[in-house]
C-alpha cells in the first residue's frame, strides 16, 4: 500500500535520519525539503535574488554535502520566511508527495501545508541540548570549525525564526504522532516510526 508520510520537526531533531530509514524500509521515495531552502539560501549568500533562485531551482542540481553548514542553514531559514519563495517551491513538493509507490517528505510544514492529506504524520523533537550535541558531533566529524555553544545558538535562532514566521511556521499538525528522540537511539526511534506506519497500513 503506497502512502505519503510527512515528517516535521525542529533542526537536528533526527527527522532526516528517520525519513531516510522509513523510505528504505518501505521502498518509498524520500525528499529532504530542507535542501530546497538550503539551495536557495546558498544562492542568496552568493548575491542572487532568492525568488529568482527558487523559481529556477532544479532539484537534480542540488549538492547536499555542500549545503550542510551553519551559514547556509541560517540563510535557508531567512529565505524560508519569504512567502513567494515558499510558493515557488510548493508544486514540486506536492508532485513529489503524490508520486506512485509512496513518498516520505521531511521538513517544517509537510503535515500542515504541503501534504495535509498525508496518511501518516510524524513530528520529531529532542531537547535543544541533545540536538546541539548531535549536530556538533556531525559537523565537527566533517572537519567544520564549530563549537558546541555556536551550534546551540544556531539551532535556537533557526527554530525561533521558523516557528515565528507568518507563513507555514514550524508546528505539529493536529493529527501528528509526536516522537521525542532525546533518549532514543536511532534504531529505537526508527523502530517506533516503522510501527506507527505499519499500524496505518494494517488498518487501511
Ligand atoms: N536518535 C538519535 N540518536 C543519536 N543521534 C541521532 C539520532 N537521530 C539523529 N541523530 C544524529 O543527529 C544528527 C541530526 O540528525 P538529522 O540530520 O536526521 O536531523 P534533522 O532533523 O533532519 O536536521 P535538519 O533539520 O537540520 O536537516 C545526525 O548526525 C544524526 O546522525
Ligand atoms: N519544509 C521546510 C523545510 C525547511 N525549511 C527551512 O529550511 C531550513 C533548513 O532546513 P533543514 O531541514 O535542512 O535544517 C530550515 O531552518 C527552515 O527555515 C522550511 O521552512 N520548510
Amino acid at each position: 500500500m503506497a502512502l505519503t508520510i510527512a515528517v516535521d520537526g525542529p533542526a537536528a531533531s533526527g527527522k532526516g535520519t528517520i525519513s531516510k530509514a522509513l523510505a528504505a524500509h518501505f521502498a518509498f521515495a524520500h525528499l529532504d525539503t530542507g535542501l530546497l531552502y538550503r539551495a536557495v539560501g546558498a544562492q542568496l549568500l552568493q548575491g542572487a535574488d532568492p525568488l529568482e533562485a527558487a523559481r529556477s531551482l532544479r532539484a537534480e542540481d542540488i549538492d547536499a554535502d555542500a549545503l550542510r553548514n551553519s551559514a547556509v542553514a541560517q540563510a535557508a531559514s531567512k529565505v524560508a520566511a519569504i512567502p513567494e519563495v515558499r510558493q515557488a517551491l510548493l508544486d514540486f513538493q506536492r508532485a513529489f508527495a503524490r508520486r506512485a509507490g509512496g513518498a516520505v517528505l521531511d521538513g517544517r510544514d509537510i503535515g500542515t501545508v504541503i501534504c495535509p492529506e498525508a496518511e501518516v504524520k510524524l513530528y520529531v523533537t529532542a531537547s535543544d541540548e541533545v540536538r546541539a550535541e548531535r549536530r556538533y558531533l556531525e559537523l565537527s566529524a566533517k572537519g567544520q570549525d564549530v563549537t558546541p555553544e555556536g551550534v546551540l545558538e544556531d539551532l535556537q535562532a533557526r527554530d525561533k525564526r521558523d516557528s515565528e514566521r507568518a507563513t507555514a511556521p514550524l508546528k505539529a499538525a493536529e493529527d501528528a504522532i509526536l516522537l521525542d528522540t532525546s533518549e532514543l537511539s536511532i534504531d529505537d526511534a526508527v523502530a517506533r516510526c516503522v510501527a506507527a506506519v505499519d499500524a496505518v497500513r494494517n488498518a487501511g
